[in-house]
């Protein structure tokens, strides 16, 4: 960080291991239970004191996405700024770095969200655990409450109501997104049943990489067999995936496109990543530990 820098926050990338969709609401919006965790892939905030607030974007996935008050970081500031007026001085020139895929089934908008409330929080001295961010959080998108805890968690009601994991086991992911962009919207649109069967309880303790793999064969997503009526290369993707030495569990993350190979060893994972990214496909290719819960 540099002299004039006032902070940093990363913004990971979040995978659904597991996503079962169990009903639909009035409002169009679906209950789901879903197996979060974040990868060592993220988007990255900079914040540089300034006399006026202003957003740039850069990064590999910067292109083309609007800074303006539709941008999820503009809405997460505003948001935060309307509830908590002068708790943070105008004044923050930001500089968000976009190394996730935008519209992937990895959340980067609302991991973006996430890091600017907690980077909020932190410049105005308040706390992220207090039960308002997490309000705002929500009202943001469904998934923006699960990113400000980036840490493995149990997800239900449309995605906001959060349990984290104690503990769980160190594996590695390989990302593969195919680099055609999916709406949300869209695929649970494509849905053709929303009254699935829930998560089955996690075991206690979740310690082995094994012991994930044997939970995750009773689980699905169930936002898969959609958005592969919309990308068939999905399929292709996990097929492939599946067969590399070591993999766990090859599947799509979210309303995709990306999907994920999990492994239990750092080298199985590049080498999947490697094999992929040999392929004369114009894919986005990333090999990363998961981040676990301290302990
Ligand atoms: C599907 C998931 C799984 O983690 O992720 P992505 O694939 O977007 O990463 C999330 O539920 C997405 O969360 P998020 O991207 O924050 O959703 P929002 O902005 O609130 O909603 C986008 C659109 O998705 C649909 N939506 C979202 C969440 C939900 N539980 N039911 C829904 O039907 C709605 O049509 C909504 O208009
Ligand atoms: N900071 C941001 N990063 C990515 N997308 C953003 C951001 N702000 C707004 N969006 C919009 O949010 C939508 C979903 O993007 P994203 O969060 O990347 O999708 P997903 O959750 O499927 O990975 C896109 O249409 C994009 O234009």
């Amino acid at each position: 960080m540099t002299a004039e820098q006032l902070a940093v926050e990363t913004a990971p990338a979040k995978i659904n291991l597991a996503l079962h969709v169990i009903g639909r609401r009035d409002n169009g919006y679906h209950d789901i239970e879903s197996l979060f965790v974040f990868a060592e892939v993220a988007d990255e905030l900079h914040a540089s004191a300034a006399e006026v607030d202003s957003l740039v974007i850069t990064g590999p996935f910067g292109e083309g996405l609007s800074n303006g008050e539709t941008n999820l970081v503009a809405r997460a500031i505003a948001g935060f700024r309307a509830r908590w007026p002068d708790n943070v001085p105008h004044g923050l020139a930001l500089e968000l770095r976009k190394n996730i895929p935008i519209a992937a089934g990895l959340g980067g908008g609302s991991a973006d969200a996430a890091a600017a409330l907690r980077l909020m929080a932190r410049l105005g001295q308040g706390t992220i655990d207090n039960p308002q961010l997490f309000a705002l959080a929500a009202e943001l998108g469904a998934d923006v409450p699960a990113c400000l805890i980036s840490q493995p968690l149990l997800a239900r009601g449309v995605g906001e109501v959060i349990t984290p994991l104690a503990q769980f086991p160190a594996c590695h992911i390989v990302l593969v997104n195919p680099m055609i962009q999916v709406s949300t919207a869209d695929v649970f649109k494509r849905m053709n049943g929303y009254d699935n069967y829930p998560l089955p309880a996690l075991p206690s303790p979740l310690t082995r990489p094994a012991q994930l793999g044997i939970w995750l064969a009773e689980t699905r997503n169930d936002l898969q067999p959609p958005a592969v009526k919309i990308v068939p290369e999905i399929g292709t993707l996990i097929d492939r995936l599946a067969m590399a030495p070591g993999c766990i569990l090859a599947r799509m993350s979210g309303s995709g496109a990306t999907v994920f190979g999990l492994f239990g060893s750092n080298g199985q994972a590049h080498q999947a990543a490697h094999e992929l990214r040999a392929s004369p496909a114009n894919y986005w290719v990333t090999a990363a530990p998961l981040i676990v819960p301290d302990q």
